[in-house]
């Protein structure tokens, strides 16, 4: 088990919605620095609504969000993002008609000194992910589904953020794009990058996530390591009910 950094995002009593219809109900949870942590739940949970909530696209009816001790509740997306909290949505959003390269480039926007950073930050992306590097003139409409995602990652992490929200980057992928994808983030937090990661692929969200939270009607049902997660009774019967009739199969 990794040593836990310091709480980086602190979470408490968040309920947010959409008009006057409340999905997401006094949230509560803290993720520390370094960690991979994991929002799994049903369909409609309220695991997006939450990701918005924290990056500002969202404004919440009732309580806050701190990121590094400031309290972030309320601020725009932009200047969130500025504070170093970027969210990935869901389905990638890249622009048509712009190539990898200018993905990467608008990746920058607003960072300070963003033309003296631009080779070294790119070379660290390509490092990452190989693939961008000898598609840098491509088109994003043209790249595969695996390789728009490494895009919006690759994009996200040219501002060298501090968190990361990644909601469901599996989504369309092949097993084997998913594995190169899940394999990359784990590499994230050797640079100490801190992800929130909602994942429908709950087996391997918790294989990957050092914590998490199960959500379930807009609230958290359980909270706790990756490996209590796993062993959670709700949550096997739940969303890992394939799994363990795969592993009592493979016992037979
Ligand atoms: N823009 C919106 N306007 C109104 N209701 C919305 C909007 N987006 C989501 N909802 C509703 O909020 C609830 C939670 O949705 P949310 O997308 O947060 O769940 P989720 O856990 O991310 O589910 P999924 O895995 O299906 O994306 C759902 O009932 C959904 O219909």
């Amino acid at each position: 088990m990794r040593t836990q950094g310091e709480e980086l995002i602190t979470v408490s009593g968040l309920s947010a919605g959409y008009g006057t219809v409340p999905v997401i109900r006094s949230v509560d949870f803290t993720v520390h620095t370094g960690e991979i942590f994991a929002v799994v739940g049903g369909n409609g949970a309220g695991k997006t609504t939450l990701l918005s909530t924290i990056s500002g696209l969202l404004h919440p009816t009732s309580g806050s969000v701190r990121l590094a001790g400031t309290d972030i509740t309320g601020w725009s997306p932009e200047r969130i993002v500025a504070h170093g909290l970027v969210h990935i949505p869901e389905g990638r959003r890249l622009f048509t008609g712009l190539t990898v390269a200018e993905h990467l480039r608008l990746g920058l926007w607003n960072v300070p000194n963003r033309r003296k950073v631009e080779r070294e930050r790119t070379d660290r992306v390509v490092d990452l992910f190989p693939v961008l590097g000898e598609r840098m003139d491509a088109y994003a409409e043209v790249l595969s589904g695996g390789e728009q995602q490494m895009l919006a990652i690759g994009q996200a992490l040219m501002r060298e953020p501090r968190v990361l929200l990644l909601d469901e980057p599996s989504i369309g992928l092949a097993p084997v794009i998913i594995q190169r994808v899940f394999a990359v983030v784990d590499r994230l937090r050797e640079q100490n990058l801190t992800v929130i990661l909602v994942e429908q692929r709950v087996n391997q969200a918790l294989a990957l996530a050092d914590r998490g939270l199960v959500m379930r009607h807009g609230r958290i049902e359980v909270v706790g390591t990756a490996a209590e997660l796993a062993e959670d009774p709700v949550l096997r019967a739940a969303y890992l009910g394939a799994a363990v009739a795969g592993e009592q199969r493979n016992k037979e």
